[in-house]
């Protein structure tokens, strides 16, 4: 079935490509050998050349592209198969959410045995280019290459301001315009890059942690206003200056203007001071009447359009009488908690991150919304039954946990809590059918509606709706 090119190479020809897996690669078979096929499409037919390979299934990269599926669209980005971020695009958004939706039915019946028959249809994001509110941009003197550099007769700048390449911790591909961000975010990142090369100021060195200029992190929100954070790796004042008001006169629409320097190994910037060098510390954020204040630090859904689409999807799930006393649990800065205030009696919210929490209730005073309580700490730690004692048994319970679901404490006490509906919404279809099947005994699966939050990605968000069994 394989032949091997001398040397090193397993080419296995003709394979169909029939499905695309949840991490989103096409899957083939050849004999009894599944493969994962990276950048192949359902209906395509190709050589594959395998990369790694175990008993039952192998990884593989497209060798020769024989047939192509008729659900392939030309990559709108130039950047598209070296860069890790929208690795669909080669797939038409209506066959995206097609096999979104595909993978969330799978995952709930494999890992859930549920019922999905029910299955609500995905809901599409508004805007599929320039939907996200945050970016967050490396700086590398080890720039990827591309064969588009390779081939260039010219000496080209090893400096990057970009994204990681997938598995490549020390080596940024340059990016000359990314289509997930409006403008500003483009000028800019061009700008600081322009900029810092032409007046010396050096790019990080990712292996030797040396250099200046470590991320830029640019925000936008759906008010308009912008927010620039540049982390530095130390603090040169002078070159700070220079960047920064070079920042101030060339966007002078640029709300806030921070820094942060950063000396650590690492790159996270919450245990780091931020600091204000022009315009307020913060930007806000708007949805449905409601302002958010967005900090540096703080946790807002990256896509502000779907976000709103995916609260109304919860809230209506819920379908809220207007009396009800609601745990909101994973509650972030208290979003959904806010969103929801006006239409209950009471809302919990309950988080890890302790800023996160000083937004959540910053966020409430902010609107004069009065009903809302937040506690911060771990879930499993916090949710015990004095606190429920204290705070009394929840209607509804909202929960919105990380990629890996619920701690089983946590599904273990709302077994016990009892509320007459739990809206789970989940980024991970696998861990939240986990969790469904432990909360089976009492429960029943109401509603199932998969949200597309991240178009171009395999990512896809899905809200379900619990009823305790009569
Ligand atoms: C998917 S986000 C949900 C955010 C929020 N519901 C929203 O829509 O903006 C998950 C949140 O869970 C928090 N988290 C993660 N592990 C936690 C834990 N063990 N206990 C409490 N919160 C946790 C994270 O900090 C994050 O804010």
């Amino acid at each position: 079935m394989s032949r091997k090119k001398p040397g090193v190479i397993t080419i296995i020809p003709n394979v169909h490509i029939i499905d695309i897996a949840e991490e989103g690669k096409g899957v083939g078979k050849a004999d009894e050998l599944v493969i994962f096929v990276d950048k192949a499409v359902p209906g395509d037919v190709v050589d594959v050349r395998l990369m790694k390979k175990k008993k039952n299934f192998a990884e593989a990269i497209i060798d020769t592209l024989h047939e192509k599926s008729d659900l392939r669209v030309e990559p709108f980005c130039p950047h598209f198969g070296t860069c890790g971020g929208c690795k669909w695009q080669h797939m038409s958004y209506e066959a995206q959410l097609k096999f979104k939706q595909k993978n969330v039915e799978a995952a709930l019946q494999r890992l859930g045995k549920i019922d999905t028959s029910g299955i609500e249809p995905i809901l599409g994001s508004v805007k599929n280019r320039y939907y996200r509110n945050k970016l967050e941009f490396t700086f590398s003197n080890k720039r990827w290459l591309e064969k588009i550099d390779m081939e260039r007769d010219e000496e080209f700048d090893m400096n990057a301001l970009g994204f990681h390449v997938p598995l490549r911790f020390d080596k940024i591909l340059d990016i000359d315009h990314c289509y997930l961000q409006e403008e500003p975010s483009n000028s800019i990142r061009n700008a600081v890059r322009n900029y810092a090369t032409e007046n010396n100021i050096s790019f990080y060195d990712l292996r030797n942690h040396e250099g200046a200029l470590r991320n830029l992190i640019i925000r936008t929100s759906s008010t308009g206003e912008v927010m620039i954070v540049v982390v530095f790796a130390y603090p040169e004042q002078e070159q700070v200056d220079g960047l920064m008001n070079f920042l101030k006169a060339e966007f002078p629409q640029v709300n806030a203007l921070l820094y942060i320097v950063n000396q650590k190994k690492n790159d996270t910037i919450f245990d780091q001071e931020v600091i204000t060098f022009a315009g307020r510390d913060h930007i806000f954020e708007e949805m449905d009447g409601i302002r958010f204040k967005i900090g540096a630090k703080s946790f807002y859904q990256t896509n502000s359009d779907q976000a709103f689409e995916l609260y109304k999807i919860t809230r209506d799930f819920a379908d809220f009488k207007g009396d009800e006393l609601v745990y909101d649990l994973y509650t972030g800065a208290g979003t959904i908690a806010n969103f929801i205030a006006k239409n209950v009696k009471q809302v919990i919210g309950v988080e890890y991150v302790p800023t996160a929490i000083e937004d959540a209730k910053f966020n409430s005073e902010l609107n004069g919304i009065s009903n809302t309580q937040f506690y911060a700490g771990d879930m499993k730690d916090i949710l015990t039954s004095e606190f429920i004692a204290t705070h009394g048994k929840p209607d509804v319970v909202i929960t919105d946990p990380p990629r890996a679901g619920m701690h089983a404490d946590v599904v273990q006490r709302l077994l016990e809590m009892e509320a007459e509906k739990i809206v789970y919404v989940s980024c991970n279809a696998a861990t939240q059918a986990r969790d469904l099947e432990l909360l089976k005994d009492k429960y029943d699966v109401a509603r199932i509606k998969p949200v597309d939050m991240f178009p171009h990605t395999q990512h896809v968000e899905n809200v379900v709706l619990l009823r305790l069994k009569g």
